[in-house]
């Protein structure tokens, strides 16, 4: 998969750098004739010499300022697009798909391997281009100034090769590994982070260190394996050239003696040794940094390969009024896991359902269904007769406001998370009358920023039931046809609760919405319309709590084991 362009600005930057490369290439020659001159005089021949100099380095710095700026700019643009390219789809992978990561662990793919991707762009692959041209611009010049010399000089690249080769080898596999142990380390860091509190209330920090001690230690000893490659490269190739340069030095002084060599071109073939260092240590590093390229590139394109959720657009016309949500014969299961086996349901607009069962029965996992979190193995369900196939998830998924059992509030302000997701303008007396209903107003009231009040990381300034009301204040705001609870008021005194579920009531009558109510509190869920009781995987009765109570044995089981929970 192609992730990096190569751009005219990119050409035109490598371009301009090769320009100043090949510039580089004439100083020595005017060096040489410089030395070569029988006599100097301030005017003249040198003063021209000295002026050329003078007009090439000028030029050359012009020139390789220009050509950084295009080259890095172009690096920057591109991996802005890769970087929304990858926000993009992120966001539409498959709750699925998250259940099975670690969230710090793609932040870490998302972030270092871009960078990865970017160096190579910015850095290698015009350090190479310009590099080889200046190796092979040396090389003419020099053959043409002495081939004895410069064969000589060519000892350079296989002594180079001698050390990089395979070394080489051994840092590409290790610069692998460090990417992926980099992405765990931000894993595990960005975790115990986030879950700072219950770190320090198990007194779990001694675990935790020795968790993340185990991916620092992880990274610190690959990256001692890469110091002591670099520590013996840079030496080994500093002394080798040493020796080169002597070897040149040594042979060209004695050639200057015999009189077949002039001193001038002496003076240039060390100015071009010199000169080609740097590019042939580039030259030989493109192998291990494309290695690493390739890498990245396969991780970033794994996520990028990932099939997204369905993003089908078709909206479908759905008649106003009253609306029947139906489940016919629902199964599901996580990975080998089934959760739901030909699950029944109804719930109509204006109705208050509740989804009961002991915990772990499927409850949370039926709402994520019904929202199209997760695709059905099998079975139906409908909106009206019309599958929710043929909605789009967009569209399917704004027929549905759901609050979670999870904390769902955002970094940002009391507004931000009021009008998350919220595709009109809400005007401000529409948020206050929301955190009315939810008793917030007066809390709100005298934060001294109001709404725009901010709440710190996932609402830290919120206690557990302000978060609570807060996401039900949000949900209320959607223009929705069911509202799902999912143990959305479990934080909450029994008096607020109810004041809550009595503004609920006179919500859904005035929006002639349903509501979906997941809930242990037997006084939340006993004045449902119809109470779907789930046991085996499955429905095994519906109806009223007194219906139930009167038929079913294991209901009336459940509710007595919750009393006595409640009142212990
Ligand atoms: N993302 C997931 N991947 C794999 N298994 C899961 C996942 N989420 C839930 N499960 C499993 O599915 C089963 C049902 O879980 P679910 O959360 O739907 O139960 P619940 O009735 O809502 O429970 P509770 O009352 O405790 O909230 C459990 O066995 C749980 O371990």
């Amino acid at each position: 998969m192609k992730l990096l362009r190569i751009t005219p600005r990119l050409l035109g930057g490598i371009l301009l750098s090769i320009i100043a490369s090949l510039l580089n290439l004439g100083l020595p020659l005017l060096v040489r004739h410089f030395i070569n001159l029988k006599q100097f005089a301030w005017s003249g021949l040198s003063k021209k010499v000295l002026l050329l100099g003078g007009l090439i380095l000028i030029g050359n710095l012009l020139i390789s300022t220009l050509s950084d700026y295009l080259i890095s700019s172009e690096g920057d643009r591109q991996v802005r697009q890769l970087r929304l390219r990858l926000q993009k789809q992120v966001l539409r992978l498959p709750q699925k798909y998250f259940d099975q990561q670690i969230s710090g662990n793609l932040t870490s793919r998302i972030i270092n391997d871009v960078n990865v991707l970017r160096s190579f762009l910015t850095e290698t692959i015009p350090a190479t281009v310009t590099g080889s041209l200046t190796i092979l611009g040396t090389m003419l010049i020099t053959f043409s100034l002495d081939w004895k010399l410069t064969l000589l000089m060519l000892l350079v690249f296989p002594i180079d090769g001698l050390v990089t080769v395979p070394l080489g080898k051994i840092s590409e596999v290790i610069a692998d590994q460090s990417q992926s142990s980099l992405a765990a380390l931000t894993g595990v860091t960005s975790e115990s982070i986030k879950q700072i509190k219950t770190v320090k209330l198990n007194n779990a920090e001694s675990d935790v260190l020795a968790k993340n001690t185990r991916e620092i230690n992880q990274l610190f000893s690959l990256s001692l394996k890469a110091d002591r490659i670099t520590a013996m490269i840079g030496p080994l190739q500093s002394m080798l050239s040493f020796c080169l340069i002597m070897a040149v030095v040594l042979y060209g002084a004695i050639r200057v003696k015999t009189g077949s060599l002039s001193t001038g071109t002496l003076g240039a073939f060390m100015m071009y040794f010199f000169q080609i260092i740097g590019p042939i240590n580039n030259v030989a590093l493109f192998y291990s940094d494309r290695k690493q390229m390739l890498g990245a590139t396969r991780k970033i394109s794994e996520i990028i390969g990932e099939a997204a959720e369905d993003q089908a657009k078709g909206q479908q016309v759905l008649e106003q009024g009253s609306s029947l949500l139906k489940l016919d014969q629902v199964s599901f299961a996580y990975q080998d896991l089934p959760v739901l086996e030909k699950v029944n349901l109804a719930a109509r607009s204006g109705e208050k359902i509740a989804l009961v069962g002991a915990t772990g029965a499927g409850k949370s996992t039926l709402a994520n269904v019904i929202t199209r979190l997760y695709p059905l193995d099998a079975g139906r369900i409908s909106l009206n007769g019309q599958a929710s196939t043929d909605f789009s998830l967009r569209q399917w998924r704004g027929f549905f406001s759901v609050v979670l059992q999870e904390n769902t509030v955002i970094s940002g302000s009391i507004r931000d998370n009021l009008t998350l997701g919220l595709n009109r303008k809400a005007p401000d007396q529409e948020l206050w009358e929301a955190l009315a209903m939810v008793r917030l107003e007066e809390y709100v009231k005298k934060l001294p920023k109001g709404l725009d009040s901010l709440l710190g990381e996932s609402g830290a300034r919120l206690s557990g039931g302000q978060r609570q009301r807060l996401q039900i204040a949000r949900a209320c705001l959607r223009d929705f046809k069911f509202l799902i609870l999912d143990e959305a008021t479990s934080s909450l005194d029994a008096d607020t609760e109810k004041i809550i579920m009595t503004a609920l009531d006179q919500l859904r009558r005035t929006k002639n919405c349903g509501q979906i109510t997941i809930a242990h509190r037997l006084a939340t869920i006993v004045n449902s319309d119809r109470i779907y009781f789930i046991k085996n995987k499955t429905v095994i009765a519906s109806g009223s709590h007194d219906e139930l109570m009167e038929q079913v044995p294991d209901y009336r089981r459940y509710v007595h084991e919750q009393q006595v929970r409640e009142k212990s």
